[in-house]
């Protein structure tokens, strides 16, 4: 195996679902499985917080999300917990700037997609250097799922790191919805990512389809 191409990141960036138990209003299960079939591009299992699953019942739920993407080839992220990804074989992991640094987790998944969270030019620079695939930057607009989300920035640091040239693929991340998500991508991001714009809607399969149409 090698390291993903950047083309092949950028592929997979434009609609990009996050999601654990505690975030859906339906049965996550259905939810994921409608989020694909209306067209998301990559998953991230975030299990974290207030209501999550913790132990074997967290690893059982995500073995079960990760089957529905694999027999729908959807790459299978997982946030923070790099153990469980190695022991699931997941396709990557997405890290932040209070997970454990880029360089380490690099070393432990090999060539697995890793996602790293930035702030700023320094991070991002960092980021690179140390081996990520691709940058999550936000919050883009207010968000409620992060409780310990930093102050919104817009597409402010997106929009200088294309200006500096760094070509390296980005997704906006916080309070993105159908309504907002051309604004980010015009600010130079490959996709947007999102978590209670599908997780909390009452009809997952139009919202998801609704950002696709956005997004792409
Ligand atoms: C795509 C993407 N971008 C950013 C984040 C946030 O990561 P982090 O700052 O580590 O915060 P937690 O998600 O761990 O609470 C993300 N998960 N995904
Ligand atoms: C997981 C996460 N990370 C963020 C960051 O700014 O790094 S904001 C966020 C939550 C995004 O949820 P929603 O789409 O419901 O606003
Ligand atoms: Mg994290």
């Amino acid at each position: 195996m090698s390291r993903i191409s950047t083309d092949r990141m950028r592929e997979l960036l434009p609609l990009y679902f996050i999601m654990g138990s505690q975030n859906c209003k339906l049965n996550p299960e259905e939810v994921l499985i409608k989020a694909i079939e209306a067209g998301i591009t990559q998953f991230q299992f975030r299990e974290k917080g207030e209501n999550s699953l913790k132990g074997r019942d967290k690893i059982e739920f995500a073995k079960k999300l990760q089957t529905i993407c694999k027999k729908h080839k959807i790459p299978f992220i997982v946030n923070d917990d790099i153990e469980l990804a190695i022991a699931l074989d997941a396709d990557g992991v997405h890290i932040g700037q209070d997970d454990e640094s880029a360089e380490i987790v690099r070393q432990k998944i090999g060539d697995k997609i890793l996602g790293v969270s930035t702030h700023s030019i320094e991070e991002v620079e960092k980021a690179i250097l140390e081996g990520a695939d691709y940058l999550g930057i936000g919050p883009v607009f207010h968000t409620k799922t992060k409780k310990d989300a930093k102050s919104v920035q817009g597409t402010e640091l997106i929009e200088r790191v294309r200006d500096k040239g760094i070509q390296i693929p980005i997704v906006g991340i916080g309070g993105i919805t159908a309504h907002n998500a051309a604004s980010v991508i015009k600010g130079g991001a490959d996709g947007v990512s999102v978590v209670s714009a599908i997780s909390m809607s009452d009809e997952p399969y139009e919202s998801a389809g609704e950002l696709r149409k956005a997004a792409f």
